[in-house]
């Protein structure tokens, strides 16, 4: 397949998986996330991380991570969180719940720290042990498709450069996010592992 090709394709796939997604009933969404986010805590990958980046769930759209959040606070994780701003993404320092309920909204309805908010970076402060991946589809293979715009791609090639070296990932998903197959580009990193709910709860 082309680049063009490939570039047309995940944008189709993009606005088929958000219709999916979107039509999974609120509870649905809940029995999954509280699923996954189980599966995520008793993780031998999490559970050793102490350094770990985790996405402020978009309401309605992704697995929810205020689970996780609670978790991280409640067992001495440091907890670092996106801001994007232009085409950069950094992960910052995020404190307490009741840090996370302060934070602002960005255009696209994000909770994220507000430019200029003095707050520790993940790189230039020992690293990252793990990141906590969103996207709108995965394969089983670590395949992903994320919202178009190469965030966590730039981010995963600026940790490969860095002498912290590079974090485990692992990516939470409904299981409606799971796909066959999805087209991929040499600038799309694969995740280590994908983990996804069932709407049963077993
Ligand atoms: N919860 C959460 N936070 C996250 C991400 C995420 O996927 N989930 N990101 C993961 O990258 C970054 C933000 N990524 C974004 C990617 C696209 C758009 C956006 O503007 N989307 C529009 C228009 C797209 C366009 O103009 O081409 C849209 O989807 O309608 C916003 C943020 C950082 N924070
Ligand atoms: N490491 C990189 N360096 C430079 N550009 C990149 C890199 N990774 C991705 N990009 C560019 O970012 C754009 C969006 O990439 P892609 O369609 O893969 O987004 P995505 O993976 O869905 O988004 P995200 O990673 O934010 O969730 C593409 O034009 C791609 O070439
Ligand atoms: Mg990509």
């Amino acid at each position: 397949m082309s680049v063009s090709v490939v570039r047309e394709t995940k944008r189709i796939l993009r606005k088929e998986l958000k219709k999916w997604i979107a039509g999974l009933t609120e509870e649905e969404r809940q029995l999954q996330s509280e699923n996954v986010v189980k599966q995520l805590l008793g993780h031998p990958v999490y559970q050793k991380s102490k350094r770990i980046s985790v996405y402020l769930s978009m309401p309605q759209e992704e697995v929810n991570t205020e689970g996780i959040l609670r978790h991280m606070f409640t067992n001495g994780k440091i907890c670092f969180v996106p801001q994007y701003i232009g085409p950069k993404m950094e992960m910052l320092r995020l404190h307490s719940m009741e840090d996370y309920e302060s934070l602002p909204v960005t255009k696209w309805n994000i909770k994220q720290p507000a430019e200029g908010d003095a707050r520790e970076e993940a790189l230039s402060s020992g690293g990252l042990d793990l990141i906590i991946m969103p996207g709108l589809g995965f394969t089983l293979e670590g395949d992903r498709l994320g919202r178009g715009k190469g965030y966590y791609d730039k981010y995963l090639q600026r940790c490969a450069e860095h002498s912290t070296g590079m974090p485990a990932t692992i990516a939470i998903a409904f299981k409606e996010q799971i796909a066959e197959k999805l087209p991929v580009t040499e600038n799309d990193r694969r995740v280590d592992e994908v983990l996804y709910g069932y709407k049963d709860g077993s």
